[in-house]
């Protein structure tokens, strides 16, 4: 259903590719966990998933549709299937959880309807059963700029879950949080995943939680795969591949 063919990037200026022939196909129901060393390239294979950057080779290909050639109207329509959680949370900090939430709805509307914001008793009943789908019912009124890091995330997936994604991206999603609650957050993110029978591709920089939720793990170095299986397969050796220079004479297949 996700099919990334040959993709290259180079940002203007950079003297080296960004990514690198990366070709790769994703089906519903995996829960993928990209890794890689600060700088190999994570977030901007999650950018060229959604189609905020665009490749200068090769293409994303989202159901048969490709994501690279969208014009900005077509990947409005198709972001809508892409439910984006973030690092910093992206959230209007002065606005209630559940307003935040209901801004999940803002690809299915009218410019109008948002921007004079008014959401019909449906919606509003949507975004209740999502909040408490994350665990947030007693906090539904409260500014999220007073609530804690991980229920600030927990409204993120809120809002990604209420546009009803058929893919569910994060960015780093729990870089900001402690190690108990990035383990709660995934444990979320996991039971979400089951429940709509999702693709979920996250980018994470702490291996074991990759290792625990992961159903495949993609490594990345300098822009290229270095690594793509199970996260059993993922031992030693392809850590320090992965995160070190300590290993010479590897041979690889996956780029
Ligand atoms: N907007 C940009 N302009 C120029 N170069 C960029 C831009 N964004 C990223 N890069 C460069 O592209 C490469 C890959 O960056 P990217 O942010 O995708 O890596 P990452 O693995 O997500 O890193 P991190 O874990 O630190 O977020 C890096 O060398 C980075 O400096």
């Amino acid at each position: 259903m996700l099919e990334i063919k040959n993709l290259s990037v180079r940002y203007r200026g950079g003297h080296e590719n960004a990514l690198s022939g990366i070709n790769l196909t994703f089906e519903k129901g995996e829960f993928v966990c990209i890794l890689g060393k600060s700088g190999a390239g994570k977030s901007t294979f999650i950018r060229c998933i959604n189609g905020l950057q665009k490749p200068n080779q090769g293409q994303v290909s989202w159901n048969g549709e490709s994501v690279s050639n969208m014009t900005e109207k077509q990947l409005l329509k198709i972001r809508r299937e892409m439910g984006m959680i973030f690092q910093h949370f992206n959230l209007i900090p002065r606005l209630s959880v559940l307003q935040n939430v209901l801004t999940g709805m803002f690809g299915y509307r009218s410019t109008y309807k948002n921007l004079i914001g008014w959401f019909s008793p449906e919606e509003v009943n949507r975004a209740k059963q999502v909040i408490e789908d994350v665990g947030l019912t007693e906090q539904i009124g409260r500014r999220v700029e007073h609530l804690s890091g991980g229920q600030k995330q927990r409204v993120g997936i809120a809002r990604a879950l209420l546009q009803q994604p058929k893919l569910l991206l994060g960015d780093e999603p729990v870089s900001s949080l402690d190690p108990g609650t990035s383990n709660h957050i995934f444990t979320l993110l996991q039971e979400m995943h089951n429940r709509h029978q999702l693709l979920t591709v996250i980018n994470v920089h702490d291996v074991d939680l990759a290792r625990r939720f992961a159903t495949r793990i993609i490594a990345l170095k300098d822009g290229k795969i270095v690594f793509d299986g199970s996260p059993e397969l993922f031992n030693e050796i392809e850590f320090d591949h992965t995160y070190h220079n300590a290993i010479k004479n590897k041979q690889h297949s996956y780029t």
